[in-house]
C-alpha cells in the first residue's frame, strides 16, 4: 500500500456549503490557484450543476489551474454528469465524482429508493462518468450510518462499474474513530476488488471529530482524505486541511505516511481564505490560530527559551508563520522579561531586573496587554509619552473622487511648535505623512493593524503599528474609540520610541 495520502481539497465545493461563505467566481479562482500552490492532488471545484456560476467557476479552475486534478460532484443523474463532464473539458487532469446515499434514512425518507434502485443508480452514474473520463470518484453519501453488508455491496458495484476512488463519507460526522477504522477494515475484508481503488474518506466536524475519524480511516488503509481549509464545511465543517496534514507530517513516525503539501503555504491559503470569506479563525485553532504558536505563561517561556521543542511540537515556520511568540502578561516570569528587555536593546544585566520585574507583575494585574512600549516605559523609568506632542490633528476623507487630507499641529522635543499638513490614499495614510513632514522623520511603515478591545458600537479600536527606521524595528500602540485617532497614537508611538532611542544613545 502507497504511503501517500491523498489530499482532496472540497474547500470550494463542500467548503462554499458553509452559511456565509458563499464565494464570487474571481474568488474562487484566486482560492484555486493558492490550492495548487499549496500542493493539494485534488480541487473539488464545485457542483457544475447547481447554477451557471458553479458551472463557469468549474470550467474556469479547469482551463486555469495545472498541477492538481480538478474534479467536480454530481449526483448519480444524467444530467449532473453531463454538465460535470462539459465544466471539467480543458482540464489537465479531470475527475468526477457521482454520489448518492446509501443510508436507511436516506433511502427511505430522502430518495424514496430501495437499496436496489439505489444501487442501479450508482452503477449508471459511475458508468455514465467513465465515459466522459478515466477518474471516476464514488461516494456513499452517509456511509457511516449504512448497514455494512450493504455498504460493500455498493462499493463493490461501484468499483465493478468503474470508480477508482471510493469514498466513505461521514456525512453528519456522527461516527467515532474506532467505528471509521472498523468500517474501512470492513470494506478492505469484504469487497472483494477493493484493491482496484483507492478508499478515501470525507468526515464532518458535528462531534469535534472531523480529524480524528480521518485518521483512523487513514490507519485502516485510506489512501485520500477529503479536506478543507480552515475546516470550513457544511455545519460545523469539514477535517481541517491544515490539521490533517499537519498530523500526518508531525506524526510521521506514528503513521509512516505523508503527503504532497507545501505545508508552509498553509498559513497564507488560510489567510486568504478568511480574508475571502470574512469567517475570523478563532484565535485557539489548531494550526492556524493566533494563539496556535503564542506562550503566555512563565514556565512555558522559560522552556521555549531553552529548548523550543519543551512546548512546541512543529516549529511555526512550518506552516509559514514567521515565529513563536512570548506573549508577556500577568503569568509570565522574570525570563521571559528579560528576554524582552534584551529584545528591546537594553543591557538587560546592568538593568534593575528586581525591581523592572516587581512593576511589570504590577502592571500586568491591571492591563490585559503589555506592550512592548510599556516595557520600554519600566525600563527606562518613565511613562510612555513623549517627547513629541500631538496638540490637534483634523483629517477629511469621503467616497468617490474625494481626496484625504490631514493636518497637524505638534510641539516637538524643546517646545517648538510643527504645523504641516498632507494628502493620501487615506485618511491614516494623510496624518501619517504629515506627521512625517512636522518631525522631519521618515519612517519605513511596515505594517498596521486595528483590533476592537471592546464590545458595542462605542468599542475601544487598539491599533499596532511595525515599523523601521535606520535599520531598527519599531512598535507602537494606541487606542481611541476613533480608529483614525487610534492609529495616529500608534505612529507617535513609534516616532517618540525612536525619539528616545535617540536620545540614550548620543
Ligand atoms: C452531502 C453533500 O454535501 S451532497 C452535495 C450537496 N450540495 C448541494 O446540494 C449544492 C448544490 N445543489 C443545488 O444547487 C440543488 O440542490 C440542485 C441544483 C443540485 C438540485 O436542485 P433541485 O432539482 O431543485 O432539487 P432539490 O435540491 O430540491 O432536491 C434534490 C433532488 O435530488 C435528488 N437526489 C439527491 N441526491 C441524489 C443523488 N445523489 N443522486 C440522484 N438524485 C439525488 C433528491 O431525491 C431530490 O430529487 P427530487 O427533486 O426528484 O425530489
Ligand atoms: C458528496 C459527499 C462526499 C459529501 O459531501 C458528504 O457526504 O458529506
Amino acid at each position: 500500500m502507497s504511503d501517500k495520502v491523498i489530499i482532496f481539497d472540497t474547500t470550494l465545493r463542500d467548503g462554499e456549503q458553509s452559511p456565509g461563505c458563499a464565494m464570487t467566481l474571481a474568488q474562487k479562482r484566486r482560492m484555486a490557484k493558492s490550492l495548487g500552490a499549496l500542493g493539494v492532488d485534488v480541487i473539488e471545484a464545485g457542483f457544475a450543476a447547481a447554477s451557471p456560476d458553479d458551472f463557469n467557476a468549474v470550467a474556469s479552475i479547469a482551463r486555469e489551474v495545472k498541477g492538481p486534478t480538478i474534479c467536480a460532484l454530481a449526483r448519480c443523474n444524467d444530467n449532473d454528469i453531463r454538465e460535470a463532464a462539459r465544466a471539467l473539458e480543458e482540464a489537465e487532469k479531470k475527475r468526477i465524482h457521482v454520489f448518492i446515499a446509501t443510508s436507511p434514512l436516506h433511502r427511505e425518507h430522502k430518495l424514496k429508493m430501495t437499496k436496489e434502485q439505489v444501487i442501479e443508480r450508482a452503477i449508471n452514474g459511475v458508468k455514465l462518468a467513465k465515459s466522459f473520463v478515466d477518474d471516476v470518484e464514488f461516494s456513499c453519501e452517509d456511509a457511516t450510518r449504512t448497514e455494512k453488508d450493504y455498504l460493500a455491496q455498493v462499493v463493490e458495484a461501484a468499483i465493478e462499474a468503474g470508480a477508482t476512488t471510493i469514498n466513505i463519507p461521514d456525512t453528519v460526522g456522527y461516527t467515532t474513530p474506532t467505528e471509521m477504522f472498523e468500517t474501512i477494515d470492513f470494506l478492505k475484508k469484504h469487497v472483494g476488488n477493493i484493491e482496484q481503488a483507492i478508499i478515501s474518506t470525507h468526515c464532518h466536524d458535528d462531534l469535534g471529530l472531523a480529524v480524528a475519524n480521518s485518521l483512523a480511516a487513514v490507519e485502516a488503509g485510506a489512501r485520500q482524505v477529503e479536506c478543507t481549509l480552515n475546516g470550513i464545511g457544511e455545519r460545523a465543517g469539514n477535517c481541517a486541511l491544515e490539521e490533517i496534514v499537519m498530523a500526518i507530517k508531525t506524526r510521521a513516525n506514528h503513521y509512516g505516511l505523508d503527503t504532497g503539501v507545501r505545508t508552509e503555504q498553509i498559513l497564507p491559503s488560510s489567510r486568504l481564505l478568511s480574508a475571502i470569506t470574512g469567517s475570523v479563525v478563532p484565535r485557539n485553532k489548531a494550526i492556524i490560530g493566533d494563539n496556535a504558536f503564542a506562550h503566555a505563561s512563565g514556565i512555558h517561556q522559560h522552556g521555549m527559551l531553552s529548548h523550543p521543542e519543551t512546548y512546541e511540537i512543529m516549529r511555526p515556520q512550518s506552516i509559514g508563520r514567521v515565529d513563536t511568540s512570548l506573549v508577556l502578561g500577568k503569568h509570565s516570569g522574570r525570563h521571559a522579561l528579560v528576554d524582552k528587555v534584551k529584545e528591546l536593546g537594553f543591557d538587560a544585566a546592568s538593568e534593575d531586573i528586581d525591581r523592572i520585574f516587581a512593576d511589570f507583575k504590577n502592571l500586568a494585574d491591571r492591563k490585559k496587554h503589555i506592550t512592548d512600549a510599556d516595557i520600554e516605559a519600566l525600563v527606562v523609568g518613565q511613562a510612555n509619552t513623549g517627547p513629541w506632542q500631538l496638540a490637534q490633528m483634523q483629517v477629511t476623507s469621503g467616497t468617490g473622487d474625494a481626496i484625504a487630507s490631514a493636518a497637524v499641529f505638534i510641539i516637538g522635543p524643546d517646545g517648538s511648535e510643527h504645523r504641516e499638513a498632507a494628502t493620501g490614499d487615506g485618511p491614516v495614510d494623510a496624518a501619517f505623512r504629515a506627521i512625517e513632514r512636522a518631525t522631519g522623520m521618515e519612517i519605513h511603515l511596515e505594517g498596521l493593524s486595528v483590533n476592537s478591545i471592546s464590545e458595542g458600537i462605542d468599542a475601544q479600536g487598539e491599533a499596532q503599528v511595525r515599523a523601521r527606521f535606520a535599520g531598527q524595528s519599531f512598535h507602537g500602540r494606541g487606542t481611541s474609540t476613533d480608529i483614525v485617532a487610534a492609529s495616529v497614537s500608534a505612529f507617535m508611538d513609534v516616532i517618540n520610541r525612536i525619539s528616545r532611542q535617540m536620545a540614550k544613545a548620543s
